[in-house]
């Protein structure tokens, strides 16, 4: 079984952050709150500053304009909290193609001090909840990208956060792949409690009952619930009304 009541809660807030690369602005006084066992969007076009925003959640950048609170942690007052409560799946592929599934999350168990019976329990929770348990054995280079995908939703489970980023996770997937892996992340907001911020360009990844933040040219233009922003207009209509800019949505067959 896996063990689903494992995530303590914890939300996420950004609060007036910025963030220049040297003279040209990427973030300019950003912020939003995710409360603990939300799915938020971070919708935005490309450039909005998406990347950027999620390389200062992950600490991979740093500045001093603004406050993120991870849990309640203060990411640069107290980086290893709040970084222990986070888990990350980035842009790009990060598996190790040579190891098999549950060797790359053992692996990443063990950077966060897991190992014997402990990690395997929490290993075999993970693969479940991303329905790959029967691939644990195989080859991560034998996968398809979205099986790959999962394995690092998986991996990024392990050492049970209570916040997780996605930085544009359905990117080069089909859509029949990204309609599963969005709809596993949300049911992990939904079921499990966890806290999740979506990073996307694409608006059929978002559903009315999520928040969505809009990012546009490094600012915070609506936050909101999805429905309630959108009214009566398509989220691609609304999107283009905010933001003047192009947004491919809808791919055929994507998640509704
Ligand atoms: N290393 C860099 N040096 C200078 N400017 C940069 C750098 N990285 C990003 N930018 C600029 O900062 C702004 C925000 O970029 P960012 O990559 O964060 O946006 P994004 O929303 O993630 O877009 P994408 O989906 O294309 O990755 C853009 O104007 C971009 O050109």
């Amino acid at each position: 079984m896996p063990d689903t009541a494992s995530h303590e809660p914890g939300g996420l807030a950004v609060r007036d952050v910025s963030f220049r690369y040297g003279s040209r602005t990427a973030l300019d006084g950003v912020g939003f709150e995710v409360a603990p066992g939300r799915f938020a969007a971070l919708l935005g076009p490309n450039g909005a500053g998406k990347s950027t925003l999620f390389s200062l959640l992950t600490r991979l950048f740093t500045t001093r304009d603004g406050r993120i609170l991870v849990a309640g942690h203060d990411l640069s007052r107290h980086p290893r909290a709040a970084l222990a409560r986070m888990g990350v799946v980035f842009q790009s592929q990060t598996l190790d193609l040579d190891l098999t599934i549950r060797q790359n999350l053992s692996y990443f168990a063990a950077l966060h001090g897991l190992s014997g019976r402990e990690a395997a329990l929490r290993i075999d929770a993970a693969l479940e909840r991303l329905a790959i348990a029967d691939r644990a054995g195989e080859k991560a280079r034998n996968l398809n990208g979205g099986h790959r995908r999962r394995t690092e939703i998986a991996r990024a489970l392990v050492h049970r956060p209570s916040v997780l980023l996605l930085d544009e996770p359905t990117v080069g997937l089909d859509a029949a792949a990204r309609a599963a892996i969005t709809d596993h992340v949300h049911r992990l907001a939904a079921e499990d409690g966890l806290t999740v911020l979506w990073a996307t360009h694409l608006t059929d990844e978002v559903t009315d009952g999520d928040r969505l933040v809009v990012l546009h040219r490094g600012r915070v233009l609506a936050d909101g619930e999805c429905g309630a922003l959108r009214g009566g207009r398509s989220l691609r209509d609304y999107f283009l009304a905010t933001t003047g800019a192009d947004a491919p949505e809808a791919v055929p067959g994507g998640p509704a």
